[in-house]
């Protein structure tokens, strides 16, 4: 049963649930299906903010009203605390409170990321049989449905269709549009900078993504394939064995059973409304475990909030301390994005999502490595994205530094759980990333560079890129460049790491079965307990965590 509103719910509760999860996005959405579809355990799936079910929005669903989505309503807006990198200004951090999570707000970019991406789950967890590409490559499959774009326009050349799933949940496809012109020269210029590392890749979700590729979205039908629409349809919520209350807030997990007797047993969540709606609050005891999907922000927040992190962090803000957990919301990592643009001539006809993404590894000899160790996690791993864009009388290209060194942070402000947590982003504090930003942009200026867009008959005008107008490391020196991309980066919200898997409780938050280190009936399913952001927009990653760990807990039990 759906219940629309958290006071129809609480007339009606009971503790009756073996599974309780907390937060409604990718990893909440993925387990209530999975873990109800044998018909035999009961779950209570808790949707977050108020108003949250996304069903039937239009702007949810049409995937050009993206733009349009009602942030009020849809989104926490998380302000970050003022930051150092960015010549201290204070951001908002989007994510998605509505059921489906940030999926249901998302830019729909489908990437999977690199093999060695994945493998480096397996060695950091000590469990490369459970967490690597080859192991999680069936869940990633088992979660897709890819098919044609609605246009049905040819899509052959596009993509390699031995490395899809086509019985899945989330829908999945090319570009509706294409190919434009923008987009023929773009792979002349691959070909033509090959020997610089360019080329054309059929496939970027094969576990090698390097290449300039056609972009996959998750859309499916023509709709946006949110978490929420792929894993809680009609057939889904009509489940005997499932609920699932919107307008909730889980503001702590708390010990049940003897409370002197360690390990604690977290098995019982405390809900509320957000604040100036009521005060009532309601606690409920799962049988079997409580499993936090709240999302990278969510996640520690309520950790925290429950007395569970850092005892010295917790004693400044005075929240009582259950379990001394140093690393809950330390070390996260996000990718930033940094707007550049080249003006351009030709047809301006299509206004729409990009067609294409390239994929750079920088190349060896680069000064920055001569200071720096290489973080890119192998081979396979690409250094920069850029997503081209066409857009009016210019090219945007959206350029994202993939393999930060910088760390974040969540940590809480005061003893309130309904107070917004410190949402810190930490980026440009290594000093490695602002170099890794310049060179992602001059990997940009040597593409566009390239003759089909500059050679001066490239269009019957001229040429096609007429000139580069976002700022230029070979033009500026270096401490004005430097400051003009502090004041024009952003995060590209793909945080992840807050309650990161790893060997210890030393060094992380959760083991390799996603279980919070040292108390029992609590585990972790959502993009928090990836140790360290994906070269990759993160969806793809966090379903297949999700399917994976689905599979795991149920067999667990
Ligand atoms: C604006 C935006 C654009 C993005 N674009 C892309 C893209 O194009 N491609 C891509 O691959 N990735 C993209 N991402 C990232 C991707 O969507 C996330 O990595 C992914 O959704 C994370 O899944 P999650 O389950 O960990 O958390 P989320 O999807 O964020 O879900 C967490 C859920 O928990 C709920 N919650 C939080 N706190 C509480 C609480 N106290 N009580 C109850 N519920 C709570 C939230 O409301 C939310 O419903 C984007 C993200 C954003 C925000």
């Amino acid at each position: 049963k759906v219940y629309q509103s958290f006071g129809e719910f609480t007339a009606s509760s009971t503790s009756n649930y073996d599974y309780i999860l907390v937060g409604g996005g990718i990893g909440g959405s993925v387990l209530a299906n999975r873990l109800t579809e044998d018909g035999k355990a009961r779950v209570l799936l808790i949707g977050s903010g108020v108003l949250s079910d996304t069903e039937g929005v239009l702007n949810i669903i049409v995937p050009g009203l993206f733009g349009q989505i009602d942030a009020s309503k849809f989104n926490w807006n998380y302000q970050t605390t003022p930051q150092a990198g960015l010549n201290n200004r204070t951001l908002t951090y989007s994510r998605g409170k509505g059921l489906g999570g940030s999926t249901a707000v998302n830019a729909m970019i489908y990437t999977r990321g690199s093999k060695d991406d994945y493998d480096l789950w397996g060695k950091v967890s000590g469990n490369p049989k459970r967490w690597s590409w080859d192991a999680l490559y069936p869940w990633m499959i088992k979660n897709e449905r890819w098919g044609p774009p609605t246009s049905n326009r040819n899509t052959s050349g596009q993509y390699d269709p031995r490395f899809h799933g086509y019985a899945g949940k989330t829908g999945t496809s090319l570009p509706w549009g294409g190919p434009s012109d923008l987009d023929g020269r773009s792979l002349k210029a691959a070909e033509e900078l090959r020997a610089h590392g360019y080329w054309l890749n059929l496939e970027p979700n094969d576990g090698n993504s390097i290449g300039l590729t056609w972009a996959q979205w998750t859309i499916g039908n023509g709709e946006r394939s949110s978490a929420a629409a792929a894993y809680l349809g009609a057939d889904v919520r009509a489940r005997k064995n499932l609920d699932i209350v919107l307008g909730a807030y889980a503001t702590r997990v708390l010990p049940v059973g003897n409370l002197a007797r360690k390990p604690l047993d977290f098995r019982t969540v405390e809900l509320g409304y957000l604040p100036g709606v009521s005060n009532q609050t309601l606690r409920l005891t799962a049988k079997k475990e409580v499993i936090l999907t709240a999302g990278t922000i969510g996640t520690p927040h309520i950790l925290l909030n429950s007395g569970i992190g850092d005892r010295i962090g917790l004693a400044q803000v005075g929240v009582p301390l259950w379990h001394d957990l140093p690393n809950v919301g330390k070390g996260v990592s996000d990718h930033r994005l940094a707007e550049w643009q080249a003006s351009r001539t030709g047809p301006l006809a299509e206004f729409g999502p990009s067609h294409q993404f390239l994929f750079k590894r920088f190349e060896k000899g680069l000064s920055l490595f001569e200071d720096y160790s290489d973080p890119s996690t192998g081979p396979t791993t690409p250094h920069a994205e850029v997503v081209i864009l066409p857009s009016g009388a210019n090219v945007n290209a959206r350029i994202i530094a993939l393999t930060p060194r910088s760390r974040g942070s969540i940590k809480i402000r005061s003893s309130n759980p309904f107070d917004p947590p410190l949402v810190d982003t930490g980026f440009y504090t290594d000093p490695f990333d602002i170099l890794a930003m310049t060179e992602a942009i001059r990997t940009t200026k040597r593409f566009f560079s390239a003759s089909p867009f500059t050679s001066p008959n490239s269009t019957s005008n001229g040429p096609y890129i007429t000139g580069f107008l976002g700022p230029d490391p070979d033009l500026l020196v270096k401490e004005e460049f430097e400051s003009r991309i502090r004041n024009i980066s952003a995060p590209y919200w793909h945080m992840v790491g807050s309650a990161a898997m790893g060997k210890s409780a030393g060094e992380s938050v959760v083991d390799a079965d996603l279980r919070v280190w040292g108390v029992k009936g609590l585990r972790v399913v959502d993009a928090s307990v990836i140790p360290y952001v994906p070269t990759a927009h993160t969806q793809a990653a966090v379903y297949a965590l999700a399917e994976r760990a689905a599979d795991f807990i149920r067999k667990t039990w």
